[in-house]
């Protein structure tokens, strides 16, 4: 069997697309997605992403394969990827530059802008300790600046839903973080049952925000959206950033704000296609 694709990335968050309109399952299995997205043996992506019919009266369905075959609940770059996907694939039939996407996470809005980048409402952060979800609080309670013991340091670490669990901890020079060594003690610490994303940031000004990321299911990656939007809400409740602020991630810059109107978070960066192909299973 041969998959056609469409290789993407949203500051070098890499992603393959899959035209899965016809069914309402994946057309592979989690066990292919890690073949696919296998750097050396595969394609070569950071996740596997499907276009899937909409249900509840949505225009589509996204669903998300990490590199190791287990799926999250929402992606941010990739969901801007899968805006530009569908825009290519309805090309002269596309009747509106918003999409209201079925995710795990809920109802994700993202919309085509015309200077080509795509700007998302990502929904309200969820900021409890048993929507995190996380053992390191009761779960009624938010979890801010909570010591935290990884690699023999004791970390303050702050954790925001997106959908997808994030926690987050500020530090004083980002680049000198032993991310390879000390991220999966983060994603796998027994106080987070359905593993964590990872957020190390560095407060340049209120208003920018340098970041790296370890990624639940995917190790290092060059860029994480909702990674992005957690931090901004993390740099918030601990009195560290302004509402609306530029984060800078080793793949580029995201713009994001928390409104003070909604309560929810907008998220504004580029989708670019990289190439198209076919795979054989
Ligand atoms: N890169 C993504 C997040 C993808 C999912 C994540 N690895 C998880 O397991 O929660 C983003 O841009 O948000």
């Amino acid at each position: 069997m041969a998959i056609e694709f469409t290789k993407y990335h949203g500051l070098g968050n890499d992603f393959i697309l899959i035209d899965n309109r016809s069914s309402s399952q994946p057309v592979i299995t989690p066990e292919q997605a890690v073949q696919l997205c296998d750097r050396h043996f595969g394609i070569g992506a950071d996740g596997v992403i499907f276009a899937l019919p909409g249900k509840n009266g949505t225009d589509y369905t996204m669903r998300i394969f990490n590199s190791d075959g287990s799926e999250p609940e929402m992606c941010g770059n990739g969901i801007r990827c899968l805006a530009a996907f569908l825009a290519e694939l309805e090309s002269e039939s596309r009747q509106s530059n918003q999409y209201r996407i079925h995710t795990l996470a809920g109802v994700i809005t993202p919309e085509l802008m015309t200077d080509g980048q795509v700007k998302v409402d990502m929904g309200i952060p969820r900021l409890l300790a048993g929507e995190i979800p996380t053992s390191l609080c009761p779960a009624d309670q938010k979890v801010i600046n909570q010591p935290l013991e990884v690699a023999g340091k004791t970390w303050d670490v702050t954790c925001v839903s997106m959908g997808n669990p994030h926690c987050i901890t500020f530090v004083e020079d980002v680049v000198a973080i032993p991310l390879d060594n000390i991220g999966s003690q983060f994603e796998y610490h027994p106080v987070f049952p359905q593993r964590t994303n990872t957020e190390f940031i560095q407060v340049i000004r209120p208003d920018y925000l340098k970041m790296r990321v370890w990624e639940r299911g995917a190790g290092i990656t060059l860029a994480c959206g909702t990674g992005a939007c957690a931090s901004l809400v993390a740099g918030v409740l601990t009195g560290r950033c302004d509402r609306t602020a530029t984060i800078e991630l080793p793949g580029g810059c995201l713009q994001i704000t928390w409104s003070e109107v909604d309560q929810r978070i907008y998220m504004t960066g580029p989708a670019k296609q990289v190439f198209q192909g076919k795979y054989g299973i």
